[in-house]
């Protein structure tokens, strides 16, 4: 027998586990980007919130881009982005981004095994997860950014300048670069805890 016991909640029929979108960047946009790459301003990757130095989960090197009014485009862009995916698909409540943008770069033998982004402490406020795909995709082999879909592993376009949106809590990965160097971009906007 069939019951009606609703609460009543919006349901989302939009969800989708990521998302992506083409052209925001035009191709002389992200080479500006790439050139933002200073060796001397990177670190080696570690991870947010608890077990930060774990050498099997991630291998990779990071810088920060700053928001200063140089690279506010970028910023800006993106945040436009975010907002109208949101709006699509999730109506998470959104606040903005409370980390830099982070600029990563895989090189042979570099990988980030499954994992969210989502945690306790500091990564608790994040609710999307956007990713640039900065590098050619014949530049690289290997370095697939790929999802953990119920049992289904699914693999993002790696086209040049395609921004991947996911919720912060859906499993991923990049597959070990088995030949040349993949850069990205990834950031991450916050909002209150989920209720
Ligand atoms: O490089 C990417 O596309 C994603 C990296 C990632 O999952 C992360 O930094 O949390
Ligand atoms: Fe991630």
């Amino acid at each position: 027998m069939s019951i009606n016991y609703s609460f009543g909640l919006p349901l989302k029929h939009n969800f989708a586990e990521y998302v992506y979108y083409q052209g925001l960047f035009l191709p002389h946009e992200i080479d500006r980007i790439l050139n933002f790459w200073d060796d001397d301003k990177t670190i080696k990757a570690t991870l947010a919130g608890e077990n930060k130095h774990d050498d099997e989960l991630r291998k990779s090197s990071v810088m920060f881009i700053d928001n200063t009014p140089e690279n506010d485009w970028i910023y800006k862009k993106l945040a436009s982005l975010a907002i109208t995916c949101n709006n699509e698909r999730y109506w998470f409540d959104l606040l903005g981004f409370h980390q830099e943008l982070q600029l990563t770069r895989y090189s042979e033998g570099d990988f980030f095994d499954w994992h969210m982004d989502f945690g306790p402490g500091e990564i608790s406020a994040r609710k999307l997860s956007m990713t640039i795909q900065l590098s050619d995709e014949n530049d690289y082999e290997g370095g697939d950014l790929q999802f953990m879909i119920n049992h289904k592993i699914v693999a993002a376009p790696r086209k040049k300048g395609t921004i991947i949106i996911f919720p912060s809590f859906i499993m991923h990965r990049v597959t070990p670069i088995t030949k040349g160097i993949r850069q990205s971009i990834v950031g991450w906007v916050s909002g209150p805890p989920y209720r």
